[in-house]
C-alpha cells in the first residue's frame, strides 16, 4: 500500500463550503446560550414536562449543527434537555427527538399524532410530492400495498440476477493500484445498478441530466434559501422536478406494453390483493421518490462499508474467507443467510452512519412525547443517526465492533428502536431487502476480487446530504487479492 500517497489524500483540506458551515457550527456552539424557554406550556393538571430549549444565533440557528456536528450535538442535547428539545433550524423552530423510547413514541405512532407527509413535505415536499413516504394513513396504507408488489421475494431474486453483470463490469473498473476517491465511484455504480434494475437499461442520451436531476432535487431540500429563486438551489430543485417528471411520463406507455421486469414495469403492471393499481401520474411520483430513496442510501452504505473494512482488515479477512467459502462468484439473494460476518458488519455500518440521518414529522394534534408536551404543529427532527452513537443503548458506541450484533451480545436488543437505520412501523423502509442485498452483492465481488487497506487513525470529516457521508469522497487503494 502506498500509505504516504494515501495519506496525502486523506490530508486532502476540507471542502470550502464543508469548512464554512462547520466554523458556522462551532460559533453556534460558543455563542452564549440566550433565549432558552418551554416551546409551550403544558395543561394544567397534566403532568407533563415542558419541551425546552433555544433558537440559537439568529437566521440559521442550528441547522449546521444538525447537519455537520450531529452527534456532539445531539448528545450535548440530551446531557442538556433529554430525549426531546427544541431549537431554530432551517429556517423554522424543531422538535429533536432522541434515544429509542422517544423514537418509539413518534414512529409507532399510536394515537395518530404525528404526520410524515407534513414533516416531510416542509423540507422535501416540492421535489418528491407524492412520494410514498409524504402521504399518511389510509392513502399511505393504499399506496403502499400496491408498492408491495413489486419489493416481494420473488421479484428481489430477480432484480438480483439483474444487477450482476452491472456489478461486476463496475467493481472490474475501479481503479487499482492507485488511491482514488471511492464515493463518486460508488455512486456511478449505484447509479449503473439502479438504470438496469428500476428502468430497465439505458437512461439513453439523456443519462447524464438525470443523474443531475437527481442530485438537483436531493440537495435542494437543504437549502438555506428556502424560494425560487433563480440560481439557488431550491431553483434548481423545482427545475430538476420538472424535468424527471417528464422523462418518465414520456415512457409509461412503452412501460405499460411491456413485460418487463424492472422496477418501472413491475409498477405498471403491480396489483394489490384487492386489485387496485397506480395511476399514470402515481408511477412518475414513486419512480422519482425510489430512485432517490435508493441511490444515496445504497452510495452512502457500500462507501462506509468499505472504509470500515479498509481500516478493520481482520474484518475484511473475515467476510472475504466467508465469502470465498460460498464458492459463487455472484450472489443471489437466497444466499445472504449463508454470509453471517457480511451482516455482523452491514448492521455495524449502519449503526456508526445511518445514511437516513434524520426523519421528519410534524405533529397534527397536542400530544407528548417521554412525558413531555409537544404541541400541534411542531416539526419534529426524528435522530435515527445520532441516537444509534449514544450510550447506554450502546457501548463505546463511536468504535467499529460488529460482534455487538454476534449472538450472546446483541446490544440491539437494549431497545426494540435502538437500531432503526430503516425506521419503524407502517413507514419502515420498503428497500430494506433490496438495499441490503445490493450493498452485500457489491461488497461479496469486492471482497473476492481485490483487498484494501485504510489508515486506522483515518477518521473523514463528515458532511450531511440525506444523510451522513464522508466529504473527501473517501480515498481508497485496491490491490488485487
Ligand atoms: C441502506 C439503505 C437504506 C436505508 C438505510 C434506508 C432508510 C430508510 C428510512 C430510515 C426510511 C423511513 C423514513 C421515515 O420513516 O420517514 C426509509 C423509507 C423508505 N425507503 Fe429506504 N433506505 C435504504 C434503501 C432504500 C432502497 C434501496 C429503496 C428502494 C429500492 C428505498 C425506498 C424507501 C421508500 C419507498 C421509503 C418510504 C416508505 C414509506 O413511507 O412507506 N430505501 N428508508
Amino acid at each position: 500500500m502506498t500509505e504516504r500517497l494515501l495519506t496525502r489524500l486523506t490530508d486532502q483540506p476540507i471542502p470550502v463550503g464543508v469548512r464554512a458551515r462547520r466554523a458556522a457550527a462551532a460559533a453556534a456552539r460558543r455563542a452564549p446560550e440566550r433565549g432558552v424557554r418551554a416551546l409551550a406550556q403544558p395543561p394544567a393538571g397534566s403532568g407533563l414536562q415542558p419541551v425546552m430549549g433555544d433558537p440559537g444565533p439568529p437566521g440559521v440557528g442550528y441547522t449546521f449543527n444538525l447537519l455537520q456536528d450531529t452527534i456532539a450535538f445531539s448528545r450535548d442535547r440530551y446531557a442538556r434537555y433529554g430525549s426531546v428539545s427544541w431549537l431554530g433550524g432551517f429556517g423554522t423552530q424543531v422538535a429533536l427527538v432522541l434515544g429509542p423510547s422517544a423514537i418509539e413514541t413518534v414512529l409507532a405512532n399510536r394515537d395518530g399524532a404525528f404526520s410524515s407527509q407534513q414533516g416531510w413535505n416542509y423540507l422535501i415536499g416540492p421535489f418528491f410530492e407524492r412520494g410514498v413516504m409524504l402521504m399518511d394513513f389510509e392513502e399511505h396504507r393504499h399506496h403502499r400495498r400496491i408498492m408491495q408488489q413489486a419489493f416481494k421475494r420473488d421479484r428481489l431474486n430477480v432484480y438480483q440476477e439483474n444487477m450482476t453483470p452491472t456489478i461486476a463490469r463496475g467493481v472490474e473498473r475501479l481503479p487499482v493500484g492507485r488511491a482514488f476517491p471511492l464515493l463518486p465511484a460508488i455512486k456511478q455504480l449505484t447509479l449503473d445498478i439502479a438504470t438496469e434494475v428500476f428502468v430497465g437499461g439505458e437512461l439513453g442520451p439523456e443519462a447524464d441530466r438525470v443523474n443531475e436531476a437527481f442530485i438537483e432535487t436531493v440537495v435542494a431540500g437543504q437549502a438555506v434559501v428556502r424560494a425560487d429563486v433563480p440560481g439557488g438551489r431550491w431553483h434548481k430543485g423545482l427545475r430538476s422536478r420538472r424535468y424527471l417528471e417528464q422523462y418518465f411520463r414520456g415512457q409509461i406507455a412503452t412501460k405499460r406494453a411491456s413485460d418487463g421486469d424492472d422496477l418501472f414495469s413491475v409498477l405498471c403492471r403491480a396489483e394489490s390483493e384487492d386489485g387496485e393499481r397506480f395511476s399514470d401520474a402515481d408511477i412518475v411520483n414513486h419512480m422519482i421518490f425510489l430512485m432517490m430513496a435508493a441511490h444515496d442510501t445504497s452510495t452512502i452504505t457500500t462507501t462506509m462499508m468499505v472504509h470500515y473494512l479498509g481500516q478493520h482488515p481482520e474484518w475484511q479477512e473475515r467476510l472475504r474467507e466467508e465469502s470465498v467459502a460460498l464458492g459463487k462468484e455472484a450472489i443471489g439473494y437466497d444466499d445472504l443467510d449463508a454470509l453471517p460476518a457480511m451482516d455482523l458488519a452491514f448492521r455495524e455500518t449502519l449503526r456508526m452512519n445511518g445514511p437516513v440521518g434524520i426523519v421528519a414529522r410534524r405533529t397534527l394534534t397536542d400530544t407528548e412525547i417521554d412525558g413531555r408536551f409537544v404541541p400541534q404543529g411542531t416539526l419534529l427532527a426524528v435522530g435515527l443517526y445520532p441516537s444509534q452513537r449514544m450510550e447506554p443503548w450502546w457501548s463505546d458506541p463511536d468504535r467499529f465492533d460488529p460482534e455487538r450484533f454476534a449472538e450472546g451480545r446483541r446490544e440491539d436488543l437494549s431497545h426494540k428502536y435502538a437500531w432503526a437505520p430503516f425506521g419503524g412501523n407502517v413507514h419502515k423502509c420498503i428497500g430494506m431487502h433490496f438495499g441490503g442485498m445490493e450493498v452485500k452483492a457489491i461488497l461479496h465481488r469486492l471482497l473476492l476480487t481485490r483487498r484494501w487497506s485504510v489508515p486506522a487513525s483515518y477518521d473523514p470529516v463528515i458532511d450531511f446530504g440525506t444523510g451522513p457521508f464522508p466529504a473527501d469522497g473517501l480515498p481508497v487503494e485496491l490491490r488485487p487479492v
